[in-house]
């Protein structure tokens, strides 16, 4: 290196070896403290994981914010201690939608933080079980993606199941063409999850039309057959390719730049209001004119937003529909209280599926 640069470099880099063994005493400090809430916890039976209150420490410290590091980084950063310093209370069982390398594991390091103990499951039905039978502490499942709709599947079992939702995260899609090589030379078919497929149709019909395409269980078992077989292309994630020791051909091949899919945490913790909440809730009327409307009457005279209705039928083949809406603010507000209690006094099923935190 450069004598100059050298030079320059060293005294800054005395100053952030300085720092940084400020921060780890203040990490341990803070992670000392974690300890005495967690005993306090242990002493009156109190969860270790608090929703709301991870929620409100980083919108405070987005708020205390001033730069230049910017607000995203900051909430890594802190889901990252935060999620350490509940380790040591007790590491948190997450089931989600395996294999590794899928979209719900990146929602669950998003969500929990990387100092849990994650737990793949082969199916959305398997990550329920895993909850109701406590052989986890929590799941995460897709619900929506902003290109592809709901996921039925999820809505279902949400309507059966008696786990809470406590958390959404949203996870953006950046979709990868990935083989063993890099290339795509000796390549004869590309395999995907039929909504990765779907969700890159687009570019695929302008650069590859040749190429035939395959359906796979998942984007990460897409690549996991990729890793076997060099004639075989995978569209999966990065963190796919790094974990098969695959190489991205073209990173960003979705159709939609903003592609996202949101995930709910569900376990079987109550949340207390965390002062930017949400409510999900499944409704169903009568099958008659003006039904829906007055359904939803009482969220209107309470001044209660609602920020998602989505239908699903019934199944009674009748054309009757269960209505999954999500509403603004924490089932303890007055206001919404107030809602809900008038609601559940019109409709014929009423299931709160849970209140839980904004995502920031
Ligand atoms: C320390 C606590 O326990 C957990 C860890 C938190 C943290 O590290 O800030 C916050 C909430 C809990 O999930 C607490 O409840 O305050």
């Amino acid at each position: 290196m450069d004598d100059d640069l050298q030079k320059k470099l060293a005294p800054l880099r005395e100053r952030i070896d300085a720092i940084d063994a400020q921060v780890l005493e203040l990490l341990s400090e803070r992670a000392r403290t974690a300890q005495a809430v967690g005993m306090a916890k242990e002493h009156h039976a109190g969860a270790v994981f608090r929703p709301e209150r991870e929620a409100q420490v980083i919108r405070r410290l987005q708020e205390l914010n001033a730069g230049p590091l910017p607000g995203q980084a900051l909430s890594a950063i802190w889901m990252e201690i935060m999620s350490a310093c509940r380790a040591l209370e007790q590491p948190a069982r997450v089931a989600y939608l395996g294999p590794q390398g899928t979209y719900s594991e990146q929602a669950v390091l998003a969500h929990f933080g990387h100092a849990v103990d994650a737990i793949s499951c082969g199916t959305i039905d398997e990550v329920f079980r895993s909850v109701e039978t406590r052989r986890a502490d929590f799941g995460i499942v897709p619900l929506e993606n902003s290109n592809e709709g709901a996921v039925n599947r999820t809505l279902d079992l949400l309507l059966s199941s008696p786990v809470k939702v406590l958390g959404e995260r949203s996870v953006a899609v950046v979709q990868c063409l990935m083989t063993q090589s890099g290339t795509l030379d000796g390549v004869s078919v590309i395999r995907s999850h039929p909504q990765s497929l779907a969700q890159c149709q687009g570019w695929l019909s302008d650069h590859h039309p040749e190429l035939a395409r395959a359906s796979a269980a998942s984007n990460a078992e897409a690549a996991r057959l990729a890793s076997e077989d060099p004639t075989v292309a995978a569209i999966a994630s990065e963190q796919a390719a790094q974990r098969w020791g695959l190489k991205v051909v073209a990173a960003g091949i979705q159709d939609d730049p903003h592609n996202r899919t949101r995930f709910l945490a569900i376990g079987h913790l109550e949340t207390t209001p965390s002062g930017r909440d949400k409510t999900s809730l499944i409704l169903a009327v009568p099958n008659e004119a003006g039904a829906v409307y007055r359904m939803l009457a009482p969220l209107a005279e309470n001044d209660v937003s609602m920020t998602r209705f989505e239908s699903r039928p019934a199944r009674t083949g009748q054309w009757e529909y269960y209505f999954y809406v999500d509403i603004e603010g924490h089932r303890q507000d007055p206001k919404v209280a107030k809602a809900l209690a008038a609601l559940q006094a019109r409709v014929a099923f009423f299931k709160v599926l849970g209140s839980y935190p904004v995502s920031a």
